[in-house]
């Protein structure tokens, strides 16, 4: 946020408004604080602001100097003369040498406003290699420079002056011997020399101000070629202070340098500046300002912030700090900015995605345009603080064809849908069905004195239980085997069993059996879709993912441990209705949370405060402090994971670091006809791993539609069922309804599997079954899809439409029997 705030473009900004302004202020302030800026012209500053007293010249004595050949000349007598009548001095001298010479040596005291030179007689002066000499003599930039010519030869030829004025001269003025013109004519010429004197002081001053700047300040011409730097370019970019004019481009790139070269007026954009002396370039923010008289640009303006440890060496010192933190600037809101970023970047900060917009835009240097086009506006997004929000590809169609769909993905994915649709309820504290009331406070009804659990796993269960880890696992058998108690025997099975928790966490199964107890008894039995069968379901396809090479070897025990843990528990306390009902309905845990993933903080908040509350429960107590710190992180990490409005977030990331971009991808890399090319070296590194952990629960959480038909279906039937509660809820309560087209009485249950399944499923599944080498799961996804598609063009809609198909298809199958349940209590 820092930097998208810091590298914030204002491009055309309104100059009158005070956040403009403030903006607009450097340590090279070139224009007055108290100064209304005027918004005229298309560049800023506006002429109006240069102050006329920086470049006002008092009146002084005039001073002319004659160059003529011929010591009698009635011409330069004239001249003399007049200047004596305006009570100035005037000097005479004959050669070009001579004039040189005093030049040189009366450099510092008596550099004349106004220098006459004869150029009547080039075989004897040659005036313009004379005028040239004098423009390359130090200080003399403001002489007022006169040609005298012959009236016929300045008839002659209508360009003739032209030679004159590109030599140096400021005028060419056919000879005269009248005293009265030549009066007029140097004092003419005097204010004019004394008004560029001024300015070019005015100019030095600002240049000494620039070279005292910890910041980097280049000025360049409309030509983009750098005209002037201060000190502290050349000291951090290796360039020598008498440096002529260079290309900009040849030292600095990025947004900066384009919105400088398109016209924008003031900007705050990052910079990429080249180092002679690294290979690597740098980084910075820049403001910047074009400017110009008129209309056209005349020069454009480059302020670098020089980052900690770069640039001036003063920068963070006890001085240095003492220095700002004094500043009677710091007081004003534009000082306050300064100081404290000053501050910020004296922290060790550095954000990778800074380091790759850097890398980025130094990769445009010399690029062709089309390049140039692309990688800019690759910076341009990944400049966004909404990197990884979702964008519906083709929304529209999804929008216009399929509304079911619409509503589902949009309710999944949004985070706006909340406020979207808020409406205020008064003084109805209690919007929530008694079926689904729950908070923090309220949930805690921890099961512990149950602990007589004989966990007699025989005949049927045991032998399903055997099955535990194959995909096509009978998960529904297991729920009327357990009499719904399905949490507590699988993960006794998985947990206990194959993946040996008890020895990673070092705890006694006993204590396993109460922990999955007390979490089983915080499911809501009564959700249709939200209760322990589904925990049991997520924690099987989690065990079932495991059991594959590529996580076999990635992670330690203990970090399955935290996987199997998150899986058992990601949904506990599931009211049966999503955040967004919670949030309209002012429902407590919303405002526990700040409507910020409410559910998922809940989930994984009371995870621990269940485990963490009773020792016969709690399966961290004899963790070392390190341990269960890094357990709790994995486990709160993987929770929050299967939060669905950062789904893209997740699997971008995922995507972009396990996945080489092929040269057909589209932009996102993940939608391309081309096959994606897996890249596991990045799993050296501990973050990267963490994001296979995230992916792992997010697939198990959803993996029902990566499920055979039958197990698809019936987790369709559910989570549909659950949705329909929630809209009669809404409309009986009068809240905001989140999924209008999810009314029992119209949804096409079919085409809201059709788009779950091309909108969230097929992406994610084709990314983790190629990861982890198990493509059944984007086999059973499309054939679902394919099933449903099938039932949908044969009409099936409604949730009785899909029992009866089940119904069909139970009695096509070979029979199973509903064993009794052998877990006693
Ligand atoms: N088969 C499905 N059809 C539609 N939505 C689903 C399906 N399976 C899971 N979901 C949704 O995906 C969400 C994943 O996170 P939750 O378990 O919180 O809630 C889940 C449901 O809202």
């Amino acid at each position: 946020m820092y930097r998208h705030t810091k590298f914030r473009r204002r491009r055309c900004s309104s100059s009158g408004s005070p956040g403009a302004r403030a903006g607009r202020r450097s340590s090279l302030a070139l224009t007055p604080e108290d100064e209304p800026l005027v918004d005229v012209t298309n560049r800023s500053p506006p002429p109006a602001n240069i102050p006329t007293a920086l470049i006002y010249s008092p009146p002084e004595p005039l001073e002319l100097l004659c160059v003529f050949p011929e010591r009698t000349s009635r011409v330069c007598a004239a001249a003399c003369s007049a200047v004596e009548r305006a009570g100035g001095e005037a000097r005479s001298l004959r050669c070009a040498r001579e004039t040189l010479d005093a030049l040189r040596r009366d450099n510092d005291t008596r550099v004349p406003h106004v220098i006459v030179v004869d150029a009547r007689q080039p075989q004897q002066l040659d005036a313009l290699l004379l005028a040239r000499a004098i423009r390359g003599t130090k200080n003399t930039q403001h002489v007022y420079l006169i040609a005298i010519v012959k009236k016929s030869a300045y008839l002659k030829d209508e360009f003739g002056v032209l030679a004159y004025l590109e030599a140096g001269f400021n005028r060419v003025m056919v000879e005269t011997v009248n005293t009265t013109a030549w009066c007029a004519e140097v004092l003419q010429a005097r204010s004019s020399a004394a008004c560029s004197r001024a300015q070019i002081a005015a100019t030095a001053a600002l240049a000494a101000a620039a070279d005292r700047c910890r910041d980097l300040v280049a000025i360049t011409d409309d030509q983009q070629r750098i005209l002037l730097t201060n000190k502290s370019w050349c000291r951090m970019l290796g360039w020598r202070l008498e440096e002529g004019p260079r290309p900009i481009h040849e030292a600095a790139g990025g947004e900066a340098l384009r919105l400088a070269t398109t016209g924008a007026r003031d900007w705050e954009a990052p910079v990429t500046l080249r180092r002679r002396a690294a290979p690597d370039p740098i980084m910075l923010p820049c403001r910047g300002a074009t400017i110009g008289l008129t209309k056209t640009t005349s020069h454009i303006v480059f302020v670098c912030e020089p980052s900690a440890g770069e640039g001036d060496r003063g920068r963070g010192s006890l001085h240095s700090i003492r220095r700002g933190s004094l500043d009677v600037r710091s007081v004003a809101s534009d000082g306050l900015r300064r100081t404290s970023l000053a501050k910020l970047q004296g922290l060790p900060l550095e954000a990778p995605i800074t380091k790759v917009i850097s890398l980025l835009s130094a990769a445009t240097e010399g690029a062709p345009p089309s390049t140039v086009a692309c990688i800019e506006r690759a910076v341009d997004m990944l400049r966004t603080s909404e990197l990884y929000s979702p964008q519906m590809r083709d929304e529209t169609k999804l929008r216009v064809e399929d509304p079911i769909a619409t509503d589902l993905i949009g309710a999944l994915l949004s985070r706006e849908q909340v406020n979207q649709n808020l409406v205020y309820m008064q003084g109805n504290a209690n919007v929530l069905s008694s079926r689904r009331s729950s908070n923090d406070s309220t949930v805690v009804r921890s099961q512990t004195n149950r602990t007589n659990i004989k966990h007699k796993t025989t005949g049927q269960l045991r032998e399903l239980l055997d099955t535990a880890l194959s995909w096509d696992f009978e998960i529904f058998r297991l729920e009327d085997l357990t009499r719904g108690r399905p949490l507590a025997h699988l993960g006794l099975a998985l947990m206990g069993g194959r993946f040996d928790v008890c020895a990673a966490l070092e705890c006694d199964e006993r204590t396993l059996l109460h922990w999955l107890t007390v979490i089983e008894t915080n499911y809501h039995a009564v959700n249709t879709y939200h209760n322990s069968t589904h925990a049991a379901d997520v924690l099987q396809a989690v065990a079932y993912f495991l059991e594959k090479d590529r996580l076999k070897n990635l992670l330690e025990p203990v970090e399955a441990a935290a996987a199997l843990i998150s899986a058992a528990a990601h949904d506990i306390d599931h009211p049966g209705t999503s955040s967004a009902f919670l949030c309209n309905a002012r429902h407590p845990l919303a405002i526990l949370y700040n409507d910020v993933s409410v559910l998922e903080s809940h989930h994984a908040a009371l995870t621990f405060k269940l485990t963490l509350n009773d020792d016969r429960v709690n399966i961290f107590k004899n963790l070392d402090r390190d341990t269960y710190k890094t357990v709790r992180h994995h486990v709160i990490d993987m929770i929050l994971a299967t939060e669905m409005t950062k789904h893209f977030e997740h699997l971008a990331k995922f995507v972009n670091v396990f996945y080489a971009k092929s040269s057909g991808s589209k932009e996102d890399g993940m939608h391309t006809d081309e096959p994606l090319s897996l890249d596991t070296t990045a799993l050296s590194q501990p973050e990267n791993v963490l994001l296979v952990k995230r992916m792992m629960i997010k697939c198990a959480d959803v993996s029902n539609a990566s499920r055979p038909q039958k197990f698809a279906m019936e987790w369709a039937r559910r989570i549909a069922e659950e949705y329909f509660l929630q809209t009669d809820e809404e409309k009986a309560k009068d809240l905001p309804v989140v999924m209008p087209m999810f009314d029992r009485a119209t949804c096409s249950i079919p085409r809201s599997q059709i788009g779950f399944i091309d909108y969230i499923i097929i992406d994610m599944m084709e990314a983790w079954a190629a990861f982890i080498d198990m493509p059944e799961l984007v086999n059973h996804a499309r054939s679902n899809n394919q099933h449903w598609r099938e039932l949908d063009e044969a009409g099936v809609t409604t949730l009785a439409d899909v029992k009866r198909v089940q119904r069909q298809n139970a009695i096509q199958a070979p029979p199973t029997t509903t064993a009794e349940p052998t877990t006693e209590e």
